[in-house]
């Protein structure tokens, strides 16, 4: 990548937002993954390794099927790797050391519910918080879940039910609702996938300046290669599948990032050069 300036990745002071996890926030030393057995098993994931410390924001992109939601459901412990190791917080995955947040690209909200209900959801069931949900929902708790619809535009539809809020907005509480319990580490899989092209970049700025505010550790996947350029400080590659990552490189622009900046030469260049590398190892 050609834009050079500052690489937050290395950056001494993001590496200390969060001094509390020594070990990298996570860690995939060769870990493969395969589905089924004998002449139906399919080589999902060719062995990997990746490190995010914490504070990353790193973006998976690559082809169709290559392993990129593979590597989420590893971290988030939702499968094991058949070889090879993966860490999260220092230990295995499935140990939960971390807080985890999650965001798909189709927002699951309980129609049954409010907004301000849903938002609130994992602090009825993770601890720490779980523990006093049901004296602090209606002062504490819910003060925390207004303060954070009110930082995405959503503080006057607190009180509406999931059907009456359109996909942007759905997917901005649904951001909520993955940031609401301070995760250590957010997975995003597609969060905007389904969104117009201007919803999608507003989208954008909100979660950068999400991103900014509480520095958690991300894990993006997406095919948006705009996408990962405008919000990552490393992008990955992968290789068709069974996928393996071929380039990890920083995006060495600095943050907080201007929209515009999308439309510049330096970034179409980027870009371009990903768009390439992809159609390459897609063929
Ligand atoms: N439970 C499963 N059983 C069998 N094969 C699976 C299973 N889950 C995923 N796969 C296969 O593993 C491969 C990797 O899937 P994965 O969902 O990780 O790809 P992806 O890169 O996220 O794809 P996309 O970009 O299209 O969402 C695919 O070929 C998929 O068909």
């Amino acid at each position: 990548m050609n834009v050079k300036t500052h690489d937050l990745s290395t950056d001494p002071a993001t590496k200390a937002v969060n001094p509390v996890h020594p070990r990298p926030a996570i860690e995939l030393d060769a870990a493969s993954v395969v589905f089924g057995s004998d002449a139906k098993a399919v080589m999902a994931l060719s062995p990997t390794s990746l490190k995010l410390d914490d504070g990353d924001f790193v973006a998976l992109v690559g082809p169709s099927g290559c392993g990129k939601s593979t590597i989420l459901r590893l971290v988030s412990s939702l499968i094991k790797p058949s070889a090879g190791l993966v860490l999260v917080g220092g230990k295995d995955a499935a140990a939960k050391q971390l807080r985890i947040g999650m965001a798909f690209q189709n927002p699951t909200m309980l129609p049954w519910l409010t907004i301000e209900q849903n938002v609130m959801m994992p602090l009825k069931i993770v601890s720490p918080f779980k523990a006093t949900y049901h004296k602090d929902k209606k002062g504490a708790f819910r003060d925390r879940v207004h303060a954070l619809l009110s930082q995405v535009g959503l503080q006057d539809f607190a009180n509406h039910y999931p059907w009456q809020l359109s996909g942007g907005m759905l997917q901005r509480s649904n951001l909520c609702r993955a940031l609401i319990h301070e995760p250590d580490l957010l997975l995003l899989d597609e969060p905007f996938g389904a969104l117009d092209q201007f919803t999608r970049e507003e989208l954008w700025q909100t979660l950068q300046d999400l991103y900014l505010d509480r520095k958690p550790t991300v894990l993006l996947v997406t095919h948006d290669l705009r996408e990962a350029g405008y919000l990552a400080n490393r992008i990955c590659v992968m290789s068709a599948r069974p996928g393996r990552i071929i380039s990890d490189e920083p995006v060495n622009i600095p943050q907080p990032r201007d929209i515009g900046m999308i439309y510049s030469a330096e970034f179409v260049e980027m870009t371009q050069g990903l768009r390439e590398l992809i159609a390459q190892v897609r063929s």
